[in-house]
This record gives structure tokens, sequence and C-alpha cells, in this order.
């Protein structure tokens, strides 16, 4: 369920609970789905806490979860709303973590929504929309933490990005398109840093995960929403995922993908056989439009069908 470099460093590799201890952690979409699995895995690695998104209440229910379940008291974790779209906030927003905690060790970027509708069909607002928030609003935010970090020569740069950075799929056009240039952007970003080695970036390209990605999804207007919390059995666990992510965060490693089968191959494909992933791509992405059309999860039945097969 993660690249091969990935399950070396779950083997041998730096433990999160030795290398992630009396950190200073900002993670932004931190109310729900992966980000709040990462701050609740965190909360038991005694690191400072910054929990950034939009809904306020959300955070502050995050918040008392990490303090009954965690080894944090109440100075250690700072409830910051954020939205990502906001960009003329972000400054401040940085301020206000510095203030508290002199320091940000580690950003992780990881707020962000999908889409779920043909390009056809689509209102140029939400390709924009996508662009802004995916693309530019993490963009905006490493850049206003990125001079701290240059200044003290250190600091942890994480993205989390998705296998659909790495492979496009139909109904989703927007989405793999800003996270496309996700990836692209911190890849020339970790090599303008090579002169910085205690600055990291790590790009995380997760499958599909158990969380609200899809229900929050947008649909062909802004203002329409997918809404429909299709069952979730057959993808993967948020607490693997983010146990994966706390591993490629203590190991600096580059570049991950964490996915199940058959996810996990198609990157492998991508990567290495061009001609062959295109045949089956274009095949699974004729599923996933048929599926999108009659109303279904774009993915449960090709994936739930290998499951069964291959458990
Ligand atoms: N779940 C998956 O299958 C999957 C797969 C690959 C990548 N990802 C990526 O993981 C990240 C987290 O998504 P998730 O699956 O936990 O989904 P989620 O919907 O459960 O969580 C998304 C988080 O982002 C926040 N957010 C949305 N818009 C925001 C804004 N304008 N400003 C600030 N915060 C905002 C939400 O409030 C929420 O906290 C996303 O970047 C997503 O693209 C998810």
């Amino acid at each position: 369920d993660g690249d091969l470099t990935l399950l070396w460093a779950e083997w041998q590799g730096r433990r999160p609970e030795w290398e992630l201890t009396d950190m200073v952690v900002w993670v932004t979409g931190a109310s729900s789905g992966i980000g709040e699995e990462l701050v609740y895995q965190l909360s038991k690695l005694g690191v400072s806490l910054v929990l950034s998104a939009r809904r306020v209440h959300e955070l502050e229910r995050v918040k008392r979860r990490c303090l009954e379940n965690g080894n944090l008291k109440e100075k250690d974790i700072l409830v910051l709303p954020l939205d990502l779209t906001d960009t003329s906030s972000h400054e401040e927003v940085t301020k206000a973590v510095l203030q508290e905690f002199g320091r940000i060790d580690i950003l992780v970027n990881n707020g962000g929504r999908s889409q779920r509708s043909l390009v056809v069909n689509t209102s140029l607002d939400v390709f924009k929309e996508l662009i802004e928030l995916n693309y530019l609003g993490t963009v905006s935010l490493t850049k206003c933490v990125l001079p701290h970090m240059i200044e003290r020569k250190q600091g942890k740069i994480v993205v989390v990005n998705s296998i659909s950075g790495i492979v496009s799929v139909p109904v989703s056009s927007g989405y793999c398109a800003s996270k496309h240039a996700l990836r692209g952007f911190f890849h020339s970003l970790r090599t303008e840093l090579v002169d910085y080695p205690g600055i990291t970036v790590s790009t995380i390209c997760p499958g599909p995960v158990q969380s609200d990605i899809v229900k929050n999804a947008f649909s062909e207007e802004v203002t329409k929403t997918v809404e429909n919390n299709f069952d979730q059995s057959y993808k993967m666990a948020t607490s693997r995922c983010v146990r994966l992510m706390l591993i490629s965060m203590a190991n600096d490693l580059k570049e991950v993908w964490i996915a199940d089968q058959p996810f996990l191959l198609m990157a492998y494909l991508w990567q290495y056989m061009p001609t062959l992933a295109w045949w089956l791509t274009n095949k699974v992405g004729k599923k996933r439009i048929t599926n999108f059309k009659s109303g279904m999860d774009t993915d449960s039945s090709y994936s739930t069908m290998w499951k069964k097969k291959h458990d």
C-alpha cells in the first residue's frame, strides 16, 4: 500500500516517535478526513499543533479530542481559522503562529477539495476555484512560511498531493490539473532549496482514502457539491494513510505514493509503461464515467471487485 521506498522506510527507517517530537506542526484542513486524523496521531508524539481550516467549531472539536486522547496540554494547541483562498490573510496568520510558538518546524499543506463533473458540463468558475484553493492557496501559504524556514535553515514542507497529481482521470479534470500543478511547483521549489539541506519538501500522493473528500467535492457549479457519502469501505483506512505520511515526514522522503491496489499499480504503470497505462486508463476511465452518470461512486465498482478477488 506504499511505494517501495516508503515501505523500506517503514521497515528500516527513522520512526516518527523519534524524529517528530517537540516540533511545531501547522496542519491545514485539520477539521476533517486526513488532516483530522493526522493531528490525532501527531498529538500522541508530543508536538505543538496549529489547527487550521475554515470552520472554528469543527477545529475546536478536533482540539478537544487531541487533548482527550493525546499527550498535549491546552497551551500546545492553537486553533487558527484560515481560508486558503483568502490569500491576503496568509501573512497575518503566519505571524500569529510565530507569535504563539516562535517557530514553524513543519507546514503540512493538506486542505483541499476534489471535483466530480464532466468537463463539458462544468462551469469555468469551478476550474478557477480548484486552482485558487488547491494550487494557489497552498503556494501562497508556503511562500509566507518559507522566509522563516530559510532564516532558520531548517523546516519541513509537506504537501498532500494525490495519485491524481500523477495519473489523470475523467470526471475530476480540474482537480487533476490543480494537483499536477502542485506537483510541478513543489518539485521546482525543492531544487531551488538545494543550498538549504535542512529544508525538505515532501509530496504525499494518496489514492482513495476514507474522508469527506467526495461529499465536499465540487460538481458542475461552484455552489453545487456532491453531498453524497458513498460507501467508503473499498478505500484505504485514514489511520493507515496517516501513519505512512508520518513515516515519510520522519524520513524526509521527497515523494511518496500511498494507495491500495489497483491504484498503486496505476502510478507504477504511468511511471514505467505509459503505453500500457494509457490502455488501462481508457478502460478504467470508461467505467468511471459510466458509474458517475448512473449516480454511483466513481471507483467503488471495479476496486471492490479487485479487492474481493485478491482478499
Ligand atoms: N481522501 C482521498 O481519497 C484523497 C486522496 C488523495 C488526496 N487527497 C487530498 O487530501 C487532502 C485532504 O482531503 P481529505 O480527503 O481529508 O478531505 P476532507 O474533505 O475530509 O478534508 C478537507 C479539509 O480541507 C479543508 N478545506 C477545504 N476548503 C478549504 C479552504 N478554502 N480553506 C481552508 N481549508 C479548506 C476542509 O475544511 C477539511 O478540513 C486534500 O488535499 C485532498 O486533495 C485526498
